[in-house]
Formats: C-alpha cells, sequence, structure tokens
C-alpha cells in the first residue's frame, strides 16, 4: 500500500469508529477484508487510528470536521505536512481536498480542545495536576513508549539488556525503576524472541513496576493480589521476594493466562475465587490495584479519554470505596494495604485515601507516591497503610 492509501484506509476505520464501533473491532474487521495488506500496512493503519484517537477533538478542529478525512487531515497539519500532497486521489488516495478543507483552519477554543481533554474533565484534571495539567495533556497525546521488566528470578539486568540485543531489541535503563528498560528499537521483535518466551523479561510500565517496588514484600509473608486481573503485579511482586501469592479478581477470567505466565517466569501464583480469599485471609500484604477511570494510560487505550463520563467516575469511585474497604478487612491485624491506581485524577486517588481514613480511623497511611504521564511512565499513584497502633 502507499502511504495515501494507508491513510484513506485510516479514514475509513476511524468513520466506523465515530459511527460507534470499538477501534480494535474496526480495525481487524479492515484487516480481514484487505488480505493485500502486508504488517507494515497493518501497522502503520493502526498508527494513524490510535494517534487519531489520542487528538481526536484537536485533530477535527485543524482538519475542518469530526470524520475520518477531517482527523486524517488534522494530523497531517499537525505534522507539517502538507495534506494536498496525500489527498490527491491517485490510486487508493484519498480524494483531493475540497475548497472549504482548504480553508485555514479555526483557532482552539479552550485549553481542553487543544490538549485533547474532555470539556467536563479539564477541571479536574487540571486541579489534579496543577503546573504538570498542560504537560500531561500533551504527553497522553503521544505514542506510549515499551517498557519491560527485568524478571530477576531469572536474569540479572546486564543479562537481560544483552540477550535482547542480540535479538536485535535496544533498551536503555528507566530511572523510575531497578527493572524497568525502555525499548528503544526492535520492540516489534519481542513476542516472538527468546528472551521474552524464555520469562527473562515481561512488558509492564515502568510505573506499574515502581509500585510494586514500595511494596515491603520479603520471604515468606502471604501476600494477596486482590483486583490482579491480568497478573501483571502479581509477577512482579513474586519476582521480588518467596512469598506465597494468592490473586483474586471478580472477572476470574481475566487471570486465565496468569498460570501459564508465572510458570514462563519461574514463579508460583495461586488464582483463587472470592470465597477462597475470604476463607484464606488475613493476609500480611494487600495489594488492591483498583479498576480506575484508567486516566494515567490514555496514551495505550485513547478511546477511553473520551468514553469517561462524570456519571461513570461517580460509580468508579464508590467501586474503588467498596474495595478498600474489603481488602481492610482481608489484612491482617499487622498487616499492611496497599492501594495503587493507573490514574492521575486526585478523586481516585488521595480523595479516596483521606475518606476511607475518615471512616476507618483505626488506619494510618504510611506511604503515597504519583506518577505523572509526563515524566515518561503511565500515570500512576500508590499508597500504603497500616493499622495503627493506638486505633
Ligand atoms: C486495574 S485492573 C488490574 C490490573 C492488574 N493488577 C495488573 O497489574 O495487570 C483492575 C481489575 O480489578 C477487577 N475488579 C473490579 N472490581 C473488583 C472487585 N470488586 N473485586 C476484585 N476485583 C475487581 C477488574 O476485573 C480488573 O481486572
Amino acid at each position: 500500500m502507499t502511504p495515501a492509501a494507508r491513510l484513506q484506509a485510516a479514514i475509513e476505520v476511524l468513520d466506523q469508529v465515530i459511527a460507534g464501533e470499538a477501534a480494535e473491532k474496526a480495525l481487524t474487521g479492515w484487516a480481514r477484508r484487505s488480505r493485500f495488506a502486508g504488517s507494515k500496512d497493518r501497522a502503520s493503519v493502526r498508527d494513524h487510528v490510535f494517534t487519531a484517537l489520542r487528538c481526536f477533538r484537536s485533530h477535527a478542529v485543524l482538519g475542518g470536521s469530526l470524520t475520518g478525512r477531517g482527523l486524517i487531515l488534522g494530523g497531517l497539519r499537525e505534522a507539517g505536512v502538507d495534506p494536498s500532497d496525500m489527498f490527491t486521489g491517485e490510486g487508493y488516495a484519498p480524494a483531493p481536498l475540497s475548497a472549504e478543507e482548504q480553508a485555514e483552519p479555526v483557532g482552539f477554543s479552550n485549553p481542553a480542545e487543544e490538549f485533547d481533554i474532555p470539556d467536563w474533565l479539564w477541571s479536574p484534571f487540571s486541579s489534579s495536576l496543577g503546573d504538570n495539567a498542560e504537560a500531561a495533556a500533551q504527553a497522553l497525546r503521544q505514542r506510549a513508549p515499551v517498557h519491560l521488566r527485568v524478571n530477576l528470578r531469572k536474569a540479572s539486568v546486564a543479562e537481560a539488556r544483552a540477550a535482547l540485543e542480540e535479538e536485535g531489541i535496544s533498551t536503555e535503563p528507566h530511572a523510575a525503576s531497578p527493572t524497568a528498560l525502555e525499548v528503544t528499537e526492535g520492540a516489534r521483535k519481542l513476542r516472538n524472541g527468546a528472551a521474552y518466551n524464555n520469562g527473562l523479561v515481561e512488558l509492564q510500565d515502568a510505573a506499574s513496576q515502581a509500585v510494586v517496588d514500595m511494596l515491603p514484600l520479603r520471604d515468606g509473608l502471604s501476600v494477596l493480589d486482590y483486583c490482579a486481573g491480568g497478573g501483571g503485579k502479581s509477577l512482579a511482586m513474586a519476582a521480588r521476594a518467596q512469598i506465597r501469592l494468592t490473586a483474586q479478581d471478580i472477572d476470574p477470567r481475566r487471570m486465565k493466562d496468569l498460570p501459564e505466565r508465572a510458570s514462563r517466569a519461574g514463579v508460583q501464583i495461586s488464582c483463587q475465587p472470592t470465597e477462597a480469599v475470604r476463607s484464606a485471609a488475613p493476609f500480611d500484604l494487600v495489594l488492591c490495584d483498583a479498576p480506575c477511570s484508567g486516566s494515567g494510560s490514555w496514551r495505550r487505550a485513547p478511546e477511553g479519554k473520551w468514553r469517561l463520563t462524570p456519571e461513570r467516575l461517580d460509580e468508579i469511585r464508590a467501586i474503588q470505596a467498596e474495595i478498600l474497604d474489603e481488602a481492610a478487612e482481608l489484612t491482617a491485624p499487622d498487616g499492611v494495604l496497599a492501594y495503587a491506581t493507573c490514574s492521575m485524577l486526585e478523586a481516585e486517588n488521595g480523595d479516596q485515601i483521606r475518606a476511607f481514613l475518615s471512616r476507618s480511623p483505626e488506619w494510618q497511611l504510611i506511604g503515597e507516591k504519583a506518577w505523572g504521564v509526563q515524566d515518561g511512565t503511565d500515570g500512576f499513584f500508590a499508597a500504603m497503610l497500616t493499622r495503627s497502633k493506638a486505633g
């Protein structure tokens, strides 16, 4: 496919997304119908679609309409490419620009539009991030880097880097965690490579790793990963110490690949239903990596940014509060309760912890940290709590 034909394909996929189709489904449908498209074509169309979804508002303004064409046109303008070089109508290229489309774009009417944040969210977003709000919103408009976690059970950081380098995958250490690497070249080779398949490295954002670094893990502890999902945090915790680790999720299907991932990583994790977890309680350490808006990972899943509503945020907050209360019940009297989200919104982070402390005065905060997407990781938050001796 020519570069212009790839843009036309992205326009068609985006029109389906605007009509209500999920991006992954629209991309899969396009790939099935387009047997002529090779892997590079598919990757390029996907990139165009995801760039447009990250920059949905600003690119629509720059392109003059909230359509697939408008979004792609706006993206070209932002990238400094003359759209008439691509919109030629030749072969499978997009049709030439209309007079309207050639007009100078109108300016942005407010920062939310310019920085691609929904209007209602700009105020909570900017008050949560303070002086970093614009930088964080700008970072959410960019593609996410690929981060790896070195599995210290199987290799040192230097050994893992050397094994990756042999496969043509270059990495740099990431400052957020001693086990974190950022892939600087060759990310597409990872999944078929030996280093990944032999469990030397896992795909995991550096802030996710840093959350686990904060936890007081040591040999012999009983640990519960409450809200384990696919088990990214479980695997990172199990790699850190010889712990007895139980993973739970309200939707056990989410943990279905965890036994295989654990065996690849050379660690043991017991996946248990909620009732079994209640019978096995209390645990020395309970981590709840709670469901959240996902605002810290909107670079990877940009549709979430536009789907979130104030009502949905309230629902999520109610679920988070319930999870904190339940997880507290499962924590041993002298144990540690850790709460984490991949959100940058105070409503889901510090506010949630303060509300918990005010309804559960026997608990006290012993540590808290936030990571911002503007610093090169996903946005994350973690807090650790214990029951106070006086409580
Ligand atoms: C942020 S994800 C977890 C990601 C995971 N810890 C990781 O690192 O890969 C949140 C998970 O919480 C689960 N969840 C939602 N409500 C829950 C509840 N009340 N109890 C337990 N898990 C819940 C969801 O199914 C989802 O898998």
